[in-house]
């Protein structure tokens, strides 16, 4: 077991439904003799610098420090954590993990990290080593933007889905807020505006006149568990893309019975990459969402490639 765990609490997430739940996970360390500290985020990018700030006061090798919320928050720190590594690459790498209390557990769902908090916590006190996992890394050419994501980076219709359901009023309601993802989807399927889109393998380059969804991910999952590509793996060196262009009513029925049964990458029209290096091109302003977190609507020519930190999971 590790010496000391740092939890990075975003009390925001699930809707705020983390305020709530702290407490008893926080009772339930001190129940356990479990030597820890916790931060409370208090905007949205805060637990990038909390986690800097973790690692520039404790850098040693008994130390873990965990993501309590979604994937937004496991994606800041394990961001928070490569820009300090960058600055002091000779430095022990502090493990990273995750006490899926979001409502988007997507990373939780591929490492089968359970969504109840105590078997959770169970999991992370048995883990007695970390692991190194692959994670996915972008350089947007564009802007000179570049970070890392732990799920996925999506461009076109997911990404308007994740804008469209983050400000539609129905996410707020306590009854029909776990539709606003379905919702929204229904909504943008009819009225995405497809995007010419270049992809740019180390070997070849493929133009589609009608990028509709244009998702690059480390797992399998996207969305709150949708199976977009079920042999995608954080224990892999390389990332997948899949590319649909727009596609007839009839052919996202396909595609969704073949989804229910895993083999939807197998029609012609999904096209699917599995590669370690590839750059996307679009010439046309859409959304993106990197792990569930939108960006502003804009052109992209964005290099992918892996790289990897230690994760403390079993
Ligand atoms: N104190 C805060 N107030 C408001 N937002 C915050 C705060 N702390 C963190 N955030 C932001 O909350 C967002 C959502 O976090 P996260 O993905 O972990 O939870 P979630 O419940 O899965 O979220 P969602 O379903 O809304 O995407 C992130 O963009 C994060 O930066």
């Amino acid at each position: 077991m590790a010496e000391k765990f740092y939890f990075v609490v975003n009390e925001a997430a699930a809707g705020g439904n983390v305020a709530k739940l702290w407490p008893k996970i926080d009772q339930r360390l001190n129940q356990l003799n479990v030597t820890h500290s916790d931060f409370k985020t208090n905007f949205k990018g805060d637990a990038v610098r909390i986690a800097k700030k973790i690692l520039a006061a404790d850098s040693s090798k008994e130390s873990v420090i965990v993501a309590v919320g979604g994937d937004g928050t496991l994606h800041e720190i394990l961001n928070g954590c490569k820009q300090y590594y960058a600055s002091h690459p000779s430095e022990h790498q502090v493990p990273i993990t995750f006490l899926p209390v979001g409502s988007g557990n997507d990373f939780a769902r591929a490492m089968k990290i359970s969504d109840n908090w105590s078997v959770a916590l169970d999991q992370i006190l048995r883990v007695s080593s970390p692991q190194s996992l692959v994670v996915g890394e972008y350089q947007e050419n564009l802007r000179g933007t570049h970070g890392y994501f732990i799920n996925n980076f999506g461009i076109g219709l997911d990404a308007t889905i994740v804008h469209d359901a983050n400000h539609s009023q129905v996410k707020h309601s306590k009854i029909f807020g776990k539709f606003s993802y379905i919702l929204a989807a229904l909504h943008v399927i009819r009225t995405f505006k497809p995007v010419p889109t270049t992809v740019i393998t180390d070997f070849e380059r493929h133009h589609f006149n009608n990028g509709f969804l244009i998702t690059t991910t480390n797992i399998p999952y996207f969305g709150g568990g949708v199976n977009i590509v079920p042999t995608a793996s954080a224990h892999a060196n390389n990332l997948d893309l899949v590319l649909i262009e727009k596609p007839s009513w009839k052919q996202i029925t396909s595609f969704i019975c073949h989804l229910l049964v895993k083999k939807h990458l197998n029609l012609k029209f999904v096209n699917h990459f599995s590669q370690k290096h590839f750059t996307i091109v679009t010439r046309e302003k859409r959304f993106s969402q990197i792990d569930g977190e939108e960006t502003p609507r804009q052109e992209f020519d964005v290099s992918f490639s892996t790289s990897s930190y230690p994760f403390w999971i079993k």
